[in-house]
């Protein structure tokens, strides 16, 4: 399936320049998101997934239809002070930003095998920041799972050591 011709290019959103990939279109279309999670979800089972790990907000529709078609746990990285009880945090940079992600203290299991999937790689602060948070709690990162990968930014860079999963690239 050509998931590339259902995402969108958006000039210049949020900011001069930035050419924002909007998967909204791609998932108004029920058997084209179903298509895409099926790939991902396939990923993540090869790697023998534990639980999944996605970073809001985008990394929530992707991670979360994964986790139940797995029928594994899904564990929520939140903007800060968002979670409401005891976190861990990272500050991070993307592409048009920076901010700090948190994850509850007690959302890994030491040893567990861990899914991080997002719609879309940029730079790789966002996924860098989740791994760092993952691996804090005793996380083995499994896999990444992207949508989408803007290669151009290089984000991969830096995350050699972990296996790198994406449907389509720009
Ligand atoms: O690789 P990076 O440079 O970190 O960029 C990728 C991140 O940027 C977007 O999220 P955003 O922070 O815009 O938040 P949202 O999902 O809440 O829209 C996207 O969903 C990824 O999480
Ligand atoms: N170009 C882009 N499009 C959509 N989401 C993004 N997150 C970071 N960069 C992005």
């Amino acid at each position: 399936m050509d998931f590339k011709e259902h995402i969108t290019v958006v000039e210049d959103y949020p900011k001069p320049g930035i050419r924002f990939k909007d998967i909204t279109t791609l998932m108004q279309e029920g058997k084209v998101y179903k298509q895409a999670i099926n790939e991902m979800a396939e990923f993540a089972r090869k790697q023998n997934a534990d639980v999944i790990v996605g970073p809001e907000a985008r990394g929530f529709v992707v991670g979360c239809p994964i986790a139940y078609e797995l029928e594994k746990g899904f564990v929520p990285v939140r903007k800060k002070g968002k979670l409401p009880r005891e976190t861990i945090d990272a500050d991070y940079g993307l592409e048009y930003g920076s901010d700090s992600l948190s994850i509850h203290k007690d959302a890994i299991k030491p040893g567990q095998r861990v899914i991080i999937t997002d719609d879309l790689l940029a730079t790789g602060g966002t996924v860098k920041a989740t791994v760092k948070l993952v691996e804090e709690l005793g996380g083995i990162v499994a896999g990444l799972a992207f949508m989408i990968e803007l290669t151009y930014l290089e984000g991969r860079s830096g995350l050699d050591q972990y296996e790198l999963f994406s449907l389509v690239d720009f």
